[in-house]
């Protein structure tokens, strides 16, 4: 029996994490591209694989940037991936008001360039792209699906609708098989800590111990389409093993507001979030996407995939996470 071969960008990530996961459970080999600079956000790999005596056997880690052509197109000579699942880039949609040309250069351009890669490859890899829900951004058809008309109102939303066009068109023109996963915001215990859930359950489990008083933080009447990161992956693999390539919306199909998030975080750990809150413009944003909302039908019908969390499950997962890691961090201190 030939062992299945992929390759990940963005491996360092939290997607990157649960898909490296996935596959090395089921027996796939491993590869995955690592920024030279990002090695404290090898932690999360170091932390699932280390003892488990994973790596140089199923795990093999490679260094290149996304600007770095040659390197990658020598790595994906070398390594014959099946399956390449594409999930690096600037991925901060505040930050790239801040930084929109290199968020391009990464988003938009590093997605172009993979798929120039592919293309002149002997063998060429099944191909998945990590788009987003920000390509809608200002939406007239609420729930979007695959064919609702991309209209970003942020510097990522329109990097995101570059890389998505691009693959969608290297399908259609030349005959790659690629896809789009089109996922909606998709959190966990390993989320980012800048981005909001994440930051929201972290700042409750420390004022729950009496490690910090107050979360200042932006605007909370936006609403999100949350689901749970591990289940969004699952997707992106069964994309690759299905008949024909196609672009999937990977969604709940409820939304919920910030404040809805943060009051069931504060909940959990028997506070009022009112006492603690404080609004920052920091941390507001030039342009709000507020109608987002998926309808994963095509994903169901074709891949029979459907979201299982819900946004209870998933506060109760993270808030649960970030307490016991505050007190195992306590217990350790002399
Ligand atoms: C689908 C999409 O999902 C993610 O992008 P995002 O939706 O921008 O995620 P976020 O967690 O940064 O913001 C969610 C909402 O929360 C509001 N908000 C309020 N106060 C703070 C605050 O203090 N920090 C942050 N980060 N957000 C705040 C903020 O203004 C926004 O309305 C990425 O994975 C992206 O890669 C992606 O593709």
């Amino acid at each position: 029996m030939t062992i299945p071969v992929a390759l990940i960008t963005g491996i360092t990530g939290q997607d990157g994490s649960y898909l490296a996961e996935l596959l090395i459970a089921k027996g796939y080999v491993v590869h995955g591209l690592v920024r030279r600079s990002s090695t404290t956000a090898r932690a999360r790999l170091d932390l699932l694989f280390r003892d488990k005596d994973i790596y140089d056997k199923q795990l093999f880690l490679h260094y290149a940037d996304l600007d770095d052509i040659t390197t990658i197109r020598r790595i994906l000579k070398k390594t014959q991936p099946d399956e390449l699942y594409h999930l690096a880039g600037q991925s901060h949609v505040g930050a790239s008001f801040e930084i929109p040309e290199s968020t391009c250069e990464f988003t938009a351009m590093g997605t172009l360039r993979l798929l120039e890669i592919v293309r002149d490859l002997d063998k060429q890899p099944r191909f998945m792209h990590t788009s987003s829900s920000e390509i809608f951004g200002s939406p007239d058809e609420l729930p979007q699906n695959e064919q609702t008309p991309m209209r970003p109102v942020t510097p990522y939303g329109v990097a995101k609708v570059f890389a998505t066009q691009m693959t969608r068109l290297y399908r259609e023109s030349f005959g790659l098989f690629a896809c789009n996963a089109i996922c909606y915001n998709h959190e966990s215990p390993r989320r980012g800590e800048s981005f909001v859930t994440r930051k929201i359950t972290r700042a409750a489990a420390a004022i729950a111990v009496g490690r910090q008083d107050k979360l200042r933080m932006g605007s909370l009447g936006a609403r999100r389409d949350w689901g749970s990161a591990p289940e969004y992956v699952e997707a992106m693999w069964r994309m690759l093993q299905h008949d024909t390539p196609d672009d999937y919306v990977l969604a709940t199909g409820v939304a919920h507001s910030v404040e809805e998030f943060l009051s069931a975080a504060f909940a959990a750990v028997g506070l009022n979030w009112k006492d603690h809150y404080e609004a920052d413009p920091r941390f507001m944003r030039p342009a709000e996407v507020s109608r987002l909302v998926g309808d994963p039908g095509h994903a169901q019908r074709q891949l029979g995939w459907k979201a299982e969390t819900d946004l209870a499950g998933l506060v109760a997962q993270m808030v649960k996470h970030d307490v016991a890691s505050l007190q195992a961090s306590a217990s350790e201190r002399p």
